[in-house]
This record gives C-alpha cells, sequence and structure tokens, in this order.
C-alpha cells in the first residue's frame, strides 16, 4: 500500500502567525510542512528565507520540505540545511549543473529534490535519476498560491511515474498547485504520493484540521 504524505504550503497561511499554523498542520497529522521560497526573479513573487525556517524549526517536528523558486540556488542551500530543511527542490529550470546541484542537497545531508515547471517535459530528468529523491511536478506555473490546476499535467505525472519506478530507490511524487479534493485523486490516480495544498488547507471554512482531513479522506481508496 502506497504512503500519501500531506504536505501543507505555508504560504497561504497568515504570516502574522505561522508557527501556529505550523502546529496545526502537525497536529491535524500532516507529515510534510512545504515552504514556498520566491525571489522576484525566477517568479514575480517574495516571500521567505531560511529565517523562517529557522524560527519555525523548533515548534515542529514536521519534514521541512523547501521548494527554491529562485535564481541560482546553489548559492543558498547551507543556508537552507542550517535552517532547518529536510529536504531541499530546485527548479530544472533555474539549474546551469543540474547534477551538481543535487549532490551537493544530498552532501548536505538533505533529500534532493527537482521541480518541473509546466512547460518542461520529464525527459530532463532521464540522466539524473540516481541523484534524486522527489520529482515536483508543478500544477500550476509557480508564483502564487489559489490557481486553478492544470489537467494537461495529469499526463505528465504518469510519465514520471513511469520514469522513477525503475530506480533502485525510492523517488517521491510531489504535486504542487491547485490540489483540493478533487484534483488530489487525480493526482494520485497517475502515481503522486505527496501532495502540497495552500488554499485548500488554509483557507478551508472549518479550518486547518478540516482541511487536511479532507484532502487524505479524498484519496484514501487509491492507495
Ligand atoms: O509553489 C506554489 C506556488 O508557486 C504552491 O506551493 C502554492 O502555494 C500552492 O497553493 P495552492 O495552489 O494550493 O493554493
Amino acid at each position: 500500500m502506497r504512503t500519501i504524505r500531506i504536505a501543507p504550503s505555508l504560504l497561504s497561511a497568515n504570516f502574522g502567525r505561522l508557527a501556529q499554523a505550523a502546529k496545526e498542520a502537525e497536529e491535524a497529522g500532516a507529515e510534510y510542512l512545504h515552504f514556498d521560497v520566491m525571489d522576484g526573479r525566477f517568479v514575480p513573487n517574495i516571500t521567505m528565507g531560511p529565517a523562517a525556517l529557522q524560527a519555525l524549526r523548533p515548534v515542529s517536528s514536521a519534514f521541512f520540505d523547501v521548494h527554491l523558486m529562485i535564481v541560482e540556488p546553489e548559492r543558498y542551500l547551507e543556508d537552507f540545511r542550517r535552517a532547518g530543511a529536510d529536504g531541499i527542490t530546485v527548479h530544472v529550470e533555474a539549474c546551469t549543473h543540474l547534477q551538481r546541484t543535487l549532490a551537493h542537497i544530498r552532501s548536505l545531508g538533505a533529500k534532493a529534490g527537482v521541480a518541473l515547471n509546466p512547460a518542461t517535459p520529464p525527459e530532463v530528468l532521464e540522466y539524473v535519476l540516481e541523484d534524486l529523491d522527489l520529482v515536483l511536478v508543478m500544477t500550476v506555473n509557480p508564483g502564487f498560491g489559489g490557481q486553478e490546476f492544470l489537467p494537461t499535467m495529469l499526463p505528465k505525472i504518469e510519465q514520471v511515474h513511469q520514469l522513477v519506478t525503475h530506480v533502485a530507490h525510492p523517488i517521491a511524487i510531489e504535486v504542487d498547485g491547485g490540489i483540493d479534493v478533487h484534483t488530489a485523486p487525480q493526482t494520485v490516480a497517475r502515481g503522486a504520493n505527496v501532495l502540497v495544498a495552500g488554499t485548500a488547507i488554509y483557507h478551508h471554512p472549518e479550518g486547518v484540521s478540516a482541511g487536511v482531513r479532507a484532502l487524505r479522506r479524498s484519496v484514501e481508496g487509491l492507495r
């Protein structure tokens, strides 16, 4: 039976009470906490840096899943690892030397991830599969929360699943963008096993806990 992990995206939380938002997600059973790091260059938005992780590390034992939407991500790997990152994901479109960057992440003792923008084909992963622990299939164009899920990404999730099943070590498939109780089951059916959700969790009308539970229930039969 596959394990499906939930990764609430703090981007949709109230930045004035991030610690509370992190605790609520963990208490609701979310295994991951997703940090969207944006630099105003790779994407048109600016969010948080290592200081946010450092502040939250003492209040959460969840897996800190850091999604770097920044140019030259290799310059900041140590900083994020030191601040408490358990996994660091870089965009293939932002890396000149992708294999070197992934090896660097692992050398720091963190899990190494690669994110693919919607227009990027999965074939770019072919020669770095041995260096990877996670593939993040963006199901919206990165930059903002609250966007609509792109159904054209469903066949890509399936393609990534086919690529990673032949690798000897486990590689997680994470999906991010417009993930809710309707879209999550479609992605899990194609092989996704880590669900990033901002709006569906932090803007759930009945609260964070209800948001996490609803998402988990939506994929239960599919494990
Ligand atoms: O990386 C990103 C956006 O670039 C995501 O993590 C979003 O923050 C997810 O938000 P929702 O689409 O779930 O509202």
